[in-house]
């Protein structure tokens, strides 16, 4: 069975992010993720998991200078040591917070920029990445993510991501399937998602339009809950959604969903 994983940087937002620990114990989480943790020591990070006893599996590497466009440095050939220096800090917090994943997002592909090279730095990249991690024993995932959020973001496809993956042929390199940016670039979630099963390493939901909760668009969540109970996926599933009205309210369907896989239907 499938365990719900709460993204404290989208969830529980009215609260500081040290704070948000505390908030995804009351609503019943067990296990966290989040995306960026680097502004705040890991150490305190860790004080927060252990009065709350959440286990975390998953963030990102640190992706550049968001505020000045950066999506991930990882495709930059001229910032390839700040990439490598990069992999280091998210192995730093990655060991304190023992946490067993770690996304590293693609990046924007800059204008003018040859899109063959972008690759092949891509590539060398994330080859350096995984054996950084497999000394770790952390898996390295990729995440498709849609164009109409990320114009100019380099992996936007699932099937490119799992050609990088089988060309690599490094273990702990999987796909980060996310079903809301699934539904913006192709739909046909279950099909692919059944397609490519092997190489996925993590999941991450929310609806569209607007990358709510679950039940407030067009996604038949019911459905691809029903749909991983049996296949059997026993991983976790991160709520990386922006709370319609607010994070309280936003776990309704949540109920549903458990009781659904625990009733097996
Ligand atoms: O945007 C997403 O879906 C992600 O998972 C990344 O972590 C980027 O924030
Ligand atoms: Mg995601």
């Amino acid at each position: 069975m499938f365990t719900f994983s709460a993204n404290l940087s989208t969830l529980f937002t009215e609260v500081p992010f040290l704070n948000r620990f505390a908030k995804a114990k009351q609503a019943g989480f067990a296990c966290i993720e989040f995306q960026f943790p680097y502004e705040i020591e890991p150490e305190l990070i860790k004080r927060e998991m252990e009065l709350h006893q959440l286990k975390l599996v998953l963030f990102n590497f640190p992706p550049g200078n968001w505020q000045k466009g950066d999506r991930g440095i990882s495709i930059c050939a001229d910032r390839q040591q700040e990439f490598r220096d990069s992999v280091e800090e998210a192995i730093r917090y990655a060991k304190t917070l023992n946490c067993p994943r770690l996304h590293c997002m693609a990046g924007i592909l800059p204008n003018g920029w040859e899109e063959k090279e972008a690759w092949q730095v891509y590539k060398e990249n994330l080859r350096f990445a995984a054996a950084r991690l497999a000394d770790h024993q952390i898996t390295l995932l990729i995440e498709p993510i849609n164009r109409y959020d990320m114009p100019g973001y380099l992996l936007s496809d699932l099937k490119h991501a799992y050609e990088l993956i089988c060309e690599l042929d490094m273990p702990n390199v999987k796909i980060q399937y996310d079903f809301y940016h699934m539904q913006r670039i192709q739909g046909e979630l279950i099909a692919s998602y059944q397609t490519y099963k092997d190489a996925i390493g993590h999941i991450q939901i929310a609806d569209n339009p607007g990358r709510h909760e679950p039940g407030t668009g067009e996604i038949n969540y019911p459905n691809i809950f029903r749909f991983l109970k049996e296949i059997g996926y026993e991983g976790y599933i991160g709520l990386e959604y922006t709370p319609k009205e607010s994070s309280d309210t936003s776990f309704k369907w949540l109920a549903d969903a458990v009781d659904l896989a625990r009733r097996g239907v």
